[in-house]
Formats: C-alpha cells, sequence, structure tokens
C-alpha cells in the first residue's frame, strides 16, 4: 500500500463551502481500491470538531504560529483524519475562510501556514510512528508545503492540485519571515508574486507534480486569458502538468439510491421529483424545460449571462428555479427578477440541491471558466440535461447535441460558445426545440445517465501518478 497525506482546507461531508470539498472528500475511498491509503490532514474547525468522536493525539507543538496547537488522529465518515486543532488560527465563529464582515480572516496566511507546516514536519519526522510515502496538495492552502519540503530537505514527494487558479493564497512580503520563507526565495522565479508571496505559485514551483482537475484546464491554464497571471509559471512547468478528471460520489450522487429524492432508475422516474420541485419552488405547471441552477454566486459562474438570457427561456414556456449565494448584487438580481416562471432561494442546502437535480429537465452551468465542475456530472447521471459554456472541464464532460452527435446519436447535453448572454441564449432555446421532441430528448436522458462520471478512471489514474513519482511503477 502507499501511504499518502491529503492536506485540504475542507473535506465534505465535514466541512464544505465548494467542491474542493466534495474532491477531498471522495478521494482517498476512490483511492483505497488502487492500493493508496490516504489520510486528510485538516484544520480542525469547530464544526468539524463537533461532529467527532474520540480522538488520539499523534502530536503537539507549544508554539505554532503563536499558539498551542496539537494533531488528533480520528477515523471518521469513512475518512482517516489528522485534524490539526490550533484554537487560535481555527476556533471561531464564521465561515472558514471569511470572518463575519465578509472579508478573508486577516491570518489567513498563518493560519493555512500552519497547516502546511505540519504537513512538512508530518512528512519529515511522522506522527506517532506514521509517515507518508508522498503528500497531496490542495490548493493555495496547501501551497507552502512542497516549499517548506524542499527548505527543510525533506525528500518526500508532493504533489499540487489546482482547484482553481483565482485563489492564489497572497501575503504582503512583510510577512515573509513570518511564514518561514527564507530571503533568497524571495524572488520571482521563487515565491515573489508582485511584491507579494503567493501559496499557490509556492506550489506550482516547489512541488514535484502538478495536476488539475480536467485535461482542457490544464491547456487553459499555460495561456494568458485563463492563467491568472500565472500562466508563466505553468508554461515553465509544463512538462509536470497534467489534467485529471473529478469524478462524482455515487453512493450519495445515484438516483437509483439517493436519500433525498423519489429514487428512480430512466429517465420517466423523474417526473415524481419534477413535480415535487416545481411545489417546492412555487413554480405552476409548464410546457418548456424545467432547468435548474445550483451554484456559488461569483463572476466565475456566468449567472450575470444568464440573467441576460432568461427571455429565449421563458418566451418558450421554460422555467428556472436558482439555488445558491455569494455575490450580494447578483442574489439581489434574481431575487427581484419578478417572473412566474422563475423561483430563487438564496443559501446553501445540500439535500435541495438534490431535489433539485434530480426534478430537473436541465441545469444551466455558463461559467466563464470551470476547472472541472461538479453539477454537470450529477446532472448527467440523473438524467438532467447540462446547458454548459465550452470551457474546462465542461468542455471535456459534456458531448454536445450537433449534427454529428445527433446522426450518431451520442449527445449528452449542449454546449455554447463563445460564452456571452446571445449564445446562451440560443443554447436555451436549443433546448427548448429538444424539449418539444420526445424522441431525441429521452435519447439524450438515456445517454447522459449512461455517462460514466464516477471516480473509477480517475483514481486509476492518481495511484499510477503517485506511483511513477515514488518510481514504483
Ligand atoms: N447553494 C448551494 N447549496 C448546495 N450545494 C451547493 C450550493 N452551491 C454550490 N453547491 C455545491 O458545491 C459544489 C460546487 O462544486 P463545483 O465543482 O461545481 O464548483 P467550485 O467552483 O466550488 O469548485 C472548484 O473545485 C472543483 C473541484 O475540483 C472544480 O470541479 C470546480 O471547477 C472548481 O471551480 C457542488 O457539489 C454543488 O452542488
Amino acid at each position: 500500500m502507499i501511504q499518502a497525506l491529503s492536506v485540504t482546507s475542507e473535506c465534505a461531508p465535514l466541512v464544505k463551502t465548494g467542491g474542493l470539498a466534495d474532491v477531498a472528500g471522495a478521494l482517498p475511498a476512490a483511492l483505497q481500491e488502487h492500493g493508496v491509503a490516504m489520510r486528510t490532514l485538516l484544520p480542525g474547525y469547530p464544526a468539524v470538531l463537533g461532529q467527532i468522536g474520540t480522538t488520539e493525539v499523534v502530536l503537539t507543538y507549544d508554539d505554532l504560529f503563536g499558539g498551542h496547537a496539537q494533531v488528533l488522529a480520528v477515523e471518521a465518515s469513512g475518512l482517516d483524519l489528522l485534524l490539526l486543532d490550533a484554537p487560535h488560527l481555527f476556533q471561531r465563529e464564521g465561515s472558514i475562510y471569511l470572518g463575519p464582515d465578509g472579508k478573508d480572516w486577516h491570518d489567513n496566511p498563518q493560519r493555512f501556514a500552519a497547516l502546511c507546516q505540519v504537513a512538512a514536519d508530518i512528512a519529515a519526522r511522522g506522527a506517532s510512528g506514521w509517515q507518508p510515502d508522498l503528500v497531496h496538495c490542495h490548493d493555495w492552502q496547501a501551497g507552502w508545503v512542497p516549499y517548506y519540503l524542499k527548505r527543510d530537505g525533506v525528500a518526500t514527494p508532493s504533489i499540487l492540485t489546482i482547484h482553481n487558479i483565482a485563489f492564489q493564497g497572497l501575503a504582503p512580503m512583510g510577512l515573509a519571515a513570518e511564514l518561514g520563507l527564507m530571503g533568497h526565495d524571495l524572488h520571482r522565479d521563487g515565491v515573489e508574486y508582485w511584491g507579494h508571496v503567493s501559496a499557490l505559485k509556492a506550489g506550482l514551483v516547489y512541488a514535484d507534480h502538478l495536476t488539475t482537475v480536467s485535461p482542457t484546464y490544464a491547456e487553459e491554464l499555460m495561456t494568458p486569458a485563463f492563467g491568472m497571471g500565472l500562466d508563466g509559471v505553468l508554461k515553465m512547468r509544463r512538462g509536470a502538468l497534467s489534467g485529471i478528471l473529478n469524478g462524482i460520489d455515487l453512493s450519495t450522487w445515484s438516483p437509483e439510491v439517493d436519500a433525498h429524492i423519489r429514487n428512480f432508475k430512466s429517465p420517466r422516474g423523474k417526473a415524481a421529483n419534477r413535480k415535487a420541485l416545481r411545489d417546492e419552488f412555487d413554480l405552476p405547471e409548464s410546457d418548456g424545460p424545467l432547468c435548474v441552477v445550483v451554484s456559488r454566486l461569483t463572476e466565475q459562474k456566468g449567472l450575470d449571462l444568464l440573467l441576460e438570457a432568461l427571455p429565449a427561456l421563458l418566451s418558450r414556456g421554460g422555467q428556472l428555479a436558482l439555488l445558491g449565494s455569494g455575490n450580494p448584487a447578483l442574489e439581489d438580481a434574481f431575487k427581484n427578477y419578478d417572473h412566474p416562471n422563475v423561483a430563487v432561494k438564496i443559501g446553501y442546502d445540500e439535500p435541495l440541491s438534490h431535489r433539485m437535480i434530480a426534478g430537473a429537465d436541465a441545469i444551466l452551468v455558463p461559467s466563464r471558466f470551470e476547472p472541472c465542475g461538479l453539477t454537470q456530472l450529477y446532472g448527467l447521471r440523473y438524467g438532467t440535461l447540462p446547458v454548459v459554456a465550452l470551457t474546462g472541464g465542461l468542455a471535456d464532460t459534456i458531448i454536445p447535441d450537433t449534427h454529428a452527435t445527433r446522426v450518431r446519436g451520442v449527445a449528452t447535453g449542449l454546449q455554447f460558445y463563445p460564452i456571452t448572454a446571445q449564445a446562451l441564449s440560443s443554447a436555451l432555446t436549443r433546448l427548448c426545440d429538444i424539449f418539444a421532441d420526445a424522441k431525441l430528448l429521452s435519447k439524450m436522458q438515456r445517454n447522459a445517465m449512461a455517462h460514466p462520471v464516477g471516480w473509477e478512471q480517475s483514481a486509476s489514474d492518481y495511484a499510477a501518478l503517485y506511483a511513477q513519482l515514488l518510481g514504483t511503477d
């Protein structure tokens, strides 16, 4: 068995703000079948500590970035966890990244540098006799791990997975010493980023291998349009960068077994869920497609384009039910969209997201960029046709309805490009046409449900990558 340490700031089902948590939560079980035993190092937020049973203390610190800390080992929700219990850093009300004022906690650089330091210590010296063969780091919050390993001369290989390059873990240069950065690394070929230091860049420069969550996003990241200032670094590391698609956890996201819905095996079984969904959102019966959005409401997700494109859907009797939260202006714009066929719930609600995806005819994902995207994968599994922008993982996971795919009878959804309101409008019109053609609709729904969206392939790819890094392939 390869022993791997996964380092992450969120992990489902214990703590989640987005897709990173789903991936970090699902990978260990998926890798188990491929000869990898994975432990997950996660901050001991109050919400996490409140959900677990008896723990064992496996490491203690008198002073970790300004306070006493310990690492607790515990098994919970099928995960083998190492929790960094550092009350001065993690025991606070509010979200895991933001204070009550909605702004980043001022000490986020130190909070996650502490997590990284502990990961590097476990790689170097072990915790209660356990030592990983490699460390798998997720996003900027784990970005300092590869740097600390190199700084301390620890040979354990590291992988950094980029789930979203928009978050770069910037800190003022003045914090360099406190974060444990060496003076000779504070330059543009090291951890410096336009006068700041960047945890993500440190990971990109120092990790032995980089992955991102789809092959198309891996290519996009090396272009100025998508690299968000880090495309040059990524181009330099082209040989060490690969794209491995995310999967979804089929034990919770499958219409046959989903605990939150009226279970079904074929698209016909969606009818009862559709009715329940209309009732729940107070939407009338209608002869157009019932579309859903389940999303963080941010610039990335392109939902401002949907606001502009909605008339194309509504004029054909289509409907929208939206669940999301984030940008206040977008929240208001959707809440105030005054139309009987538009219903909006602002908030975060996991069970409701299942009921929406089960009951809808289509799921809309008009993202400006999308490293992989999970909700279109849920849509496929439930025969809920994805209407997606042609970018990143959305390009890699949907077989678009085109003349050629119609002839071959293989389409699973709709794609639009360029990523504009106009192109989205025309995709929504095409969706209404497909919806009116019962035979075509049913074929596409069945194709979608048969499309593989689990972890098998990706877990095998990660396991092969681990073996390659360890020289055991
Ligand atoms: N209001 C709400 N209520 C309930 N559930 C909600 C919700 N809003 C969002 N979710 C859930 O949160 C998750 C979002 O995952 P995504 O992959 O779609 O995007 P995200 O941008 O967070 O993830 C980033 O990381 C992931 C993982 O690698 C990449 O797939 C993605 O492209 C990248 O941007 C899904 O499970 C979704 O159902």
